[in-house]
């Protein structure tokens, strides 16, 4: 062991409820000590019976009480958490990862601070090797992303060139263009796309794919890399969780697999 950390999460639902109660059940090496929801009065029904209850804090106020901050919530208040927690360089956690994309002085800032931003997985797959690949040379990194279009309802770029996913029947590509522009115009979706961009070879060249696809029921990742070392196609297809049926129920798994690996002795994958 390399001694215990706190644990402190911004927002309580499909992701952070779940790490929360995770954590609570007992996790060696991590302890949950705070957390931040719009509704504190939720907030604190959510963690009613919890072993240790955490305090219930604003979203700035995560960094002044944990060693690692992790974001679980909308990405529009995702500058209050970062912001605060990279000023204050504790290891940052985000899970809303596009919103890092057009935020990389943050990177930049922890670099002065101390700070740490470790993104993880997420509902994705395989970036140990796309990491490993982009070590070397890389020809191209492509993700297709196939959704229930209920999952996509409301996404900015569909309302912008008015399209009506909830329409579509049959299989139908809605956005096709780089992970950075997918981020932006799909900023509740195309996390994954930014994790995989973060990973390999930069938002401008990962390129996106999104289809509406009516005949899916999992939100489904296929991600293609050619490279020097090895050519790699991963799939994931993820079980919509009963929170929020845009985010896997393998997100917040991979977020508590990400923290043990922050302070566990046998660490498995790079
Ligand atoms: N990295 C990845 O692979 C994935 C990332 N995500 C992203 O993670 C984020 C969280 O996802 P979910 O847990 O599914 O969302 P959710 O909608 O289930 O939960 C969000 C939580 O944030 C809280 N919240 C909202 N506004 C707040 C505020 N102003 N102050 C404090 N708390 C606030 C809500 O009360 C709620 O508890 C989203 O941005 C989502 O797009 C989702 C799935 C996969
Ligand atoms: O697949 C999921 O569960 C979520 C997703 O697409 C994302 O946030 O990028």
């Amino acid at each position: 062991m390399t001694g215990e950390l706190t644990v402190a999460i911004g927002g309580l639902g499909a992701i952070g409820g779940h790490l929360a109660r995770a954590l609570d059940a007992g996790v060696e090496g991590l302890r949950l000590v705070a957390v931040a929801a719009r509704d504190p009065e939720k907030a604190q029904r959510s963690i009613e019976g919890f072993r240790a209850p955490p305090a219930i804090v604003s979203l700035p106020d995560l960094a002044e009480h944990a060693d690692i901050v992790v974001e679980a919530a909308p990405a529009a208040v995702f500058e209050q958490i970062a912001e605060a927690a990279i000023a204050r360089g504790r290891i940052f956690v985000p899970s809303s990862v596009g919103a890092l994309l057009p935020r990389m002085h943050l990177v930049a800032r922890a670099r002065e601070t101390g700070a740490r931003i470790v993104v993880p997985t997420g509902a994705l797959l395989g970036l140990d090797a796309v990491r490993a690949a982009a070590e070397g040379r890389v020809e191209s990194v492509t993700i297709q992303t196939r959704k229930p279009p209920r999952g996509l309802e409301g996404a900015p770029y569909l309302i912008e060139h008015g399209i009506n996913v909830l329409g579509i029947t049959e299989p139908t590509i809605v956005f096709k263009g780089n992970a950075f522009d997918a981020a932006k115009g799909f900023p509740a979706n195309v996390n994954v796309a930014a994790a995989l961009a973060l990973a390999g070879i930069g938002p401008e060249r990962t390129m996106v794919e999104i289809w509406g696809d009516p005949t899916v029921t999992r939100n489904t990742h296929t991600i293609q890399v050619e490279a020097e070392a090895a050519r790699l196609t991963m799939t994931i297809e993820n079980v919509p969780s009963e929170e929020n049926p845009r985010t896997g129920r393998i997100t917040p798994l991979s977020i508590l697999a990400c923290l043990r690996g922050l302070t566990s002795t046998l660490k498995v994958g790079s």
